[in-house]
């Protein structure tokens, strides 16, 4: 990737603001923080009033769309009208990108369409147990086919390597842990000196460029992950997922009434760790490094890594569910560039532009973008030529 230019480096250096905010010191800065992570002080674990207080309790229970109104005598589910109505006037503001494509379209035409993708609750179905998060094959070979015509990645919570086991695509390019875990191409010169940055093979044997922002983390990460998956062993539905460069906390199966002492568990846990924080996806806490390195950075670093970041001929369009997706959607609007596309099917506040139903309108939108590629390049070859 071309790291030439001026990344500003994502960790940031202002140790007065540690624990007041979401900035992080610098490895240099903290010599405790840079060597072994075996002997944590741990403190007194504290009352549930923490988590109420600070409001994970309240976005854990708003975390995930709540099923419509399930009548189990009959095991039908019923939408009660004021839903439908409340979804359709927050289309109006987020209009379907399936009835927007001619606008999308003429809006793209002439223009190298970047796109990027999450995985879970766009390229796959949300389910009960992450590890049967599976992608069906129609929607494989949908992407498959998006990155014939445009450069696609996909860009995901997950750890990289567990991403590109799922997806299976040698085509694209991957980005795990919240992009804090980018593999790009060769085919671009990478700055040796750029201290997050390393050549290496992927699972084909062939070269590619890694950037890792937060690689100083992942002993840290690792010690944390192990701490939780011992402490949240005695409760029954939780899953503790290493993502290398973050971890997961699952409640989606774990009764609601254990869910404040989910919370309250990683809360004590993250007090000893004031370089970690805490973001929630859906029915997930999720650790991560205080560094300034989310999706949007992510979506930022690939396009200037394919020199896409320059110019007005560039439609960037991220498809994303969850919060996490939300920086992604923040960074297109603030470049005023591209467009991004919230998969719901609940009114939820977005900085999004477009919306999609859910997944079965991720693979529909992917297969019209296609169409209309192949439409756009053989008018293109069919354009007569002056002699
Ligand atoms: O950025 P993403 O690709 O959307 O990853 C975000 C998290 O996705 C996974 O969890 C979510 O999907 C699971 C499978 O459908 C579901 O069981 C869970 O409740 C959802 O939160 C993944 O397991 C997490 O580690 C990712 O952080």
């Amino acid at each position: 990737m071309d790291l030439k230019s001026n990344h500003a480096s994502p960790v940031l250096t202002d140790p007065a603001q540690v624990n007041k905010s979401r900035l992080g010191i610098h490895s240099s800065l903290s010599p405790s923080l840079s060597g072994k992570y075996i002997t944590i002080p741990r403190r007194k674990a504290g009352t549930l009033d923490d988590v109420r207080s600070n409001g994970w309790l309240d976005s854990m229970k708003s975390s995930s769309p709540p099923r419509k109104k399930l009548i189990k005598d009959f095991n039908v589910e019923v939408a009660p009208d004021d839903t439908d109505i409340a979804y359709g006037s927050w289309m109006l503001k987020y209009p379907s990108a399936l009835n927007s494509f001619e606008q999308i379209t003429n809006y793209a035409k002439n223009k190298k369409i970047a796109v990027f993708l999450d995985y879970d609750g766009t390229l796959s179905p949300i389910v009960d147990d992450p590890d049967r998060a599976l992608m069906s094959d129609a929607m494989r070979s949908a992407v498959r086919n998006v990155a014939k015509y445009c450069p696609t990645a996909i860009i995901s919570g997950r750890s990289r390597d567990k991403v590109y086991e799922l997806v299976g695509l040698t085509e694209l390019y991957y980005a795990g842990s919240h992009g804090m875990d980018i593999m790009g191409p060769d085919k671009h010169a990478v700055s040796n000196d750029h201290q997050y940055c390393n050549k290496s093979t992927d699972p084909l044997g062939k070269e590619v460029n890694l950037f890792q922002p937060a690689s100083e983390f992942i002993p840290m990460i690792d010690e944390v992950f192990r701490t939780l998956v011992e402490n949240t062993k005695g409760i029954k539905g939780a899953k503790v997922e290493d993502h290398k460069f973050c971890t997961a906390v699952h409640y989606r199966k774990v009764d609601e009434k254990n869910w404040p002492t989910v919370a309250q568990l990683v809360h004590d846990v993250l007090k000893d760790y004031p370089r970690l924080r805490l973001t929630h996806g859906r029915k997930v806490l999720e650790v991560r490094p205080v560094i300034d390195w989310n999706k949007g950075k992510a979506v930022e670093f690939i396009l200037e890594s394919l020199a896409l970041d320059k110019g007005d001929d560039v439609l960037p369009i991220f498809i994303g569910d969850d919060r996490t997706d939300e920086d992604a959607f923040k960074v297109l609007r603030e470049i005023n560039r591209g467009y991004g596309i919230l998969v719901s099917s609940v009114p939820k506040e977005t900085k999004a532009f477009y919306s999609l139903k859910d997944t079965t309108e991720v693979m529909k939108f992917l297969e019209s973008l296609v169409r209309w590629k192949k439409w756009e390049e053989e008018e293109e070859a069919n354009r007569p030529r002056s002699p």
